[in-house]
Parts: structure tokens; C-alpha cells; sequence
């Protein structure tokens, strides 16, 4: 029986509600948010999709609720040429003891070297599968190219596996829970570089001839971390390959690549959640005072050792 307090509650929230804004809930779990716990930062998107920041939620009920509905997630992450051996490891180090503890997790890593990606222990209900993939020439398609692989993972092995899937570059390092408060049908995150700037300086692809090109767009979301459901996922990662395709028979090349496809998919079709900079946090963007954890973080770029 429903208890009277429900009612209450959920009056309650409503009530909290930032003006002109209610939290569209996909689920039961994400009716905990306490979207006026941070007012220092946007909360909700004018579609109703909750931005994820430090405060707004209580961790044990999202890590409850997911263990009883036994949810499975799949972790996608690209190790080719140079950045095996210069970020796999701490990436996969960094996830077992911070990323969705507690849930049943495979990682599925991409790479054109399997016999150099040395052996780990893992958590009981986590997995680790190893995918051969072939190596690009150019980085540009190596990064882009993924939305391919992706896709065709999703429907070879994820889809009967994992009811959720994220997607996340190799060269960055869990230093926070990154846990089951992400999970969502469809979610993109804030770039670290861009969530307090106007929209003016997104990079947006603004050449009319390619498929990814915007003038204007909700928020500049970065293409390292990105998830849902896999009907979700599949559905962005099929539709940003036909673009970056499209666009290849056109002879263009999105500014940003894969993110600026990304971009534009997430443009049209709005995410259900939304992933604060907490998520991906870079150092060199120094002290902000709304980012109270880090939960994520770029790891040190080396263009010159890795993209050669
Ligand atoms: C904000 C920003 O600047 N974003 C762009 C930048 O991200 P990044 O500079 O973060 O790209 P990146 O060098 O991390 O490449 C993306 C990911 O592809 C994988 N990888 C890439 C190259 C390679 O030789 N081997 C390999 O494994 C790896 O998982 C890597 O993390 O550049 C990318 C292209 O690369 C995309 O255009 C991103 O949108
Ligand atoms: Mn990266």
C-alpha cells in the first residue's frame, strides 16, 4: 500500500523545483534528487534531464536500487598503439576501486595488441574481455572509428549481456566514485572546458558541409565518457558513424570528430541525464569552487609519444 508520506514527498520536491523546471524521471530512483541542494549550479536541463552534481544525491540509494534490479553495465574503452602502455593499466586500476562498485561490470577493451594487456584482479562480478580490433593510420579515424566498433559490439555481445553500457576514453584515471547514480537511458557529459563558458565559444562543427555542423545547442559535451541503455548507446553510436561516413564520402572532417557527430546527436536527441565535470575533471582548468569531488580525471597528455 502507498504510503500517505508519498505523497507528501513528492510534493515536497515538486515544491523545490527550480522555477519553469520539472525533473522528468525515467525511474523511480532518480525521484530522489534533491535538485535545490546545490544552488550554485544548474541542476536540471529545461527538458527535465537532472545534471549530476556532488550533493543531489544520496549514494546508497541509487547503489540499492540498481544491485535489486541487478543491473549490469559494460565498459567500453579504446587501448591502440602507444596508449596501451601509457594509460590502460591505470585506467583499469582506477575503475575496479571506483567505477559502479558493487555492480556486475565487464570491461570490454578495444585494442590492436591483446597479447600486451597484462592480467588483473578483478572484483567478484566483474569481467574483463579482451576485443582485437584493427589499427587506423591516421588518429583521427582510430578516434572517430569507434563509433563503428562500438555499435557492432553492442549487437554482437553487449545487448544479451549488459542492460547498460558506457563509453569512455582510455587516458584518464578514476580518483572518485563514479557509481550508479550515472546510469541513466541516455547520458552525456559536461566538458570540463566549456560548462562555465558562453555559448559563443562551444566548438561546435559550424562547416554546413558536414553532417555534425550546429549554430546553436544546449551545453558542449565531451566525447570521453558518454552511456545508456544499449538501445541507447547503439542508436548514437550507429548514427554518428553514418555521419562521420557521410562525411567521408564528402571529403570533410568534423572539427572535433567523433565529439562534434556526438554533439549534434545529443542535439537532437536530448539525453536523459546529464553528467556534471565532476565526471571528467581536468586539473588544468585549476580550483572551482562547484566541483566538490573529482571523480574522474584526464590523465596527462602526450600527443607527441602517442599519436605517432
Ligand atoms: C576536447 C577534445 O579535444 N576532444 C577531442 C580530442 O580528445 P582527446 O585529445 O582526449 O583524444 P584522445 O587522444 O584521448 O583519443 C581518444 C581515444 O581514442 C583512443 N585512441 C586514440 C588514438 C590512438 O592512437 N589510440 C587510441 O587508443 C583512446 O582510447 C583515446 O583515449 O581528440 C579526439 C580525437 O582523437 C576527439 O576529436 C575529441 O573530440
Ligand atoms: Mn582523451
Amino acid at each position: 500500500m502507498t504510503s500517505p508520506w508519498r505523497f507528501f514527498e513528492s510534493a515536497v520536491r515538486e515544491f523545490r523545483s527550480p522555477p519553469g523546471t520539472k525533473l522528468q524521471t525515467e525511474y523511480h530512483v532518480d525521484s530522489s534528487l534533491d535538485l535545490r541542494s546545490r544552488t550554485d549550479v544548474t541542476t536540471c536541463t529545461d527538458w527535465g534531464a537532472p545534471i549530476m552534481w556532488d550533493g543531489m544525491f544520496d549514494p546508497n540509494i541509487y547503489d540499492e536500487h540498481h544491485k535489486k534490479m541487478g543491473s549490469t553495465v559494460a565498459l567500453t574503452v579504446f587501448a591502440i598503439g602507444r596508449y596501451l602502455g601509457m594509460y590502460l593499466m591505470d585506467f583499469l586500476t582506477s575503475a575496479e576501486r571506483h567505477f559502479m562498485v558493487g555492480l556486475l561490470v565487464t570491461y570490454y577493451v578495444f585494442t590492436d595488441a591483446p597479447e600486451n594487456v597484462s592480467g588483473l584482479n578483478l572484483m567478484a562480478g566483474r569481467t574483463l574481455e579482451i576485443v582485437p580490433v584493427k589499427r587506423h593510420e591516421r588518429w583521427q579515424d582510430i578516434s572517430m572509428m569507434r563509433m563503428k566498433t562500438i555499435a557492432d559490439a553492442i549487437q554482437t555481445r553487449i545487448r544479451h549481456r549488459h542492460r547498460y553500457v558506457f563509453c569512455q576514453d582510455v587516458d584518464q584515471v578514476f580518483v572518485g566514485r563514479f557509481g550508479s547514480e550515472a546510469l541513466g537511458e541516455s547520458v552525456a557529459l559536461l566538458h570540463s572546458s566549456f560548462y562555465n563558458t558562453p555559448q559563443e565559444r562551444y566548438t561546435y562543427d559550424h562547416n554546413p558541409n558536414s553532417t555534425a555542423y550546429m549554430e546553436k545547442g544546449d551545453f558542449y559535451y565531451h566525447a570521453a565518457v558518454f552511456g545508456g541503455m544499449w538501445q541507447s548507446v547503439a542508436n548514437l553510436t550507429d548514427s554518428c558513424h553514418q555521419g562521420i561516413m557521410a562525411d567521408k564520402r564528402n571529403q570533410v572532417e568534423a572539427l572535433w570528430h567523433d565529439e562534434s557527430h556526438l554533439n549534434k546527436y545529443f542535439w537532437l536527441h536530448k539525453p536523459s541525464k546529464v553528467l556534471s565535470p565532476e565526471y571528467c575533471w581536468n586539473l588544468l582548468n585549476g580550483f572551482s569552487k562547484e566541483i566538490h569531488v573529482q571523480r574522474l580525471r584526464w590523465g596527462e597528455k602526450h600527443y607527441d609519444i602517442v599519436r605517432t
